[in-house]
């Protein structure tokens, strides 16, 4: 049975509403996660606003994936608390679960339905899981159509609603794929490298995707191009050895010491 921190029983997760009063959609409080003995996050604390855009940036091996792992239950922490608001305690649920309380989580490599259009893939979506086929035979009602219309608007893919996805640009199919998740209505949107091997046009249409999505939803961005970073974000948290070496605007970062020499030192060296 899962419970809320009161000891409440909770017994559907899409109907979990996190108590954000503080402001706060996700704690992370003293985690750390060792592989063999190696500290991948050490101590961790890690706070992110209801509605904001977040980035995070590290260098290889700062502990990034593996925060993300652990906020979406792929991997457990060995010690430490991970809520979503201030109530509902993440660790109490599996991967599925914190998917369908309203952490949607966007990989690098885009997983579409090649063969099924645009438009096909994002039913799918809205219906859970049926399996493809019993989705695909069962009739959307108005309100779920009016909802994919607004998703593909979102997601600047209307013109190619009937497109296999196939077809789609590598951008577009990131795209796709984040309309794939809003479908879910996710309070949380936790997106790994969005703009790897976009071209300059798209990853400009991503920072604006992205930049729309915050306030609605809280957006978590990894990314290593740092020019993106500087395009969309308001607060950057800098990883290091698995804990927070910064956080701030990014001039702050930028002309933060510690930060310009074990991170931005290697990126301009
Ligand atoms: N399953 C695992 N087993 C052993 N070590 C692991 C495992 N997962 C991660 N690590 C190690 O933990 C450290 C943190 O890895 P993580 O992938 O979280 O870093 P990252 O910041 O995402 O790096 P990158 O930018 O390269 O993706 C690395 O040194 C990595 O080798």
């Amino acid at each position: 049975m899962i419970v809320d921190k009161t000891g409440t029983p909770i017994t559907e997760t899409e109907n979990i509403q996190p108590d954000t009063r503080h402001g706060v959609i996700l704690y992370v409080e003293d985690v750390s996660v060792s592989f063999d003995g190696f500290k991948a996050l050490n101590d961790m604390n890690l706070y992110i606003n209801d509605g904001e855009l977040r980035c995070l940036i590290g260098a290889n091996g700062a502990g990034k994936t593996t925060l993300m792992d652990v906020i979406t239950g792929k991997t457990r922490p060995d010690t430490g608390k991970v809520s979503f608001g201030q109530q509902v305690d993440l660790l109490q649920l599996d991967e599925a679960e914190i998917a369908n309380a309203g952490i949607g989580r966007k990989f690098q490599k885009p997983t579409v339905f090649e063969q099924l259009s645009v438009f096909e893939n994002i039913e799918l979506s809205l219906k859970g899981n049926k399996g493809i086929w019993a989705s695909l035979f069962h009739k959307l009602n108005g309100e779920q159509n009016d909802r994919i219309a607004e998703i593909l608007h979102t997601i600047n893919l209307i013109q190619e609603r009937n497109y296999p996805a196939g077809r789609l640009s590598h951008g577009q199919k990131q795209w796709l794929e984040i309309g794939m998740l809003l479908a879910a209505k996710p309070r949380v949107l936790l997106v790994d490298e969005p703009v790897a091997g976009m071209t300059g046009q798209e990853t400009e249409r991503t920072a604006e995707l992205l930049t729309s999505l915050a306030g609605e939803h809280s957006v978590v961005v990894v990314e290593h191009d740092m020019a993106f970073v500087r395009s969309i974000a308001r607060t950057v948290t800098v990883l290091h050895q698995g804990s927070v070496l910064a956080e701030g605007t990014m001039s702050e970062i930028q002309s933060n010491p510690e930060v310009i020499q074990v991170y931005l030192g290697e990126e301009q060296g």
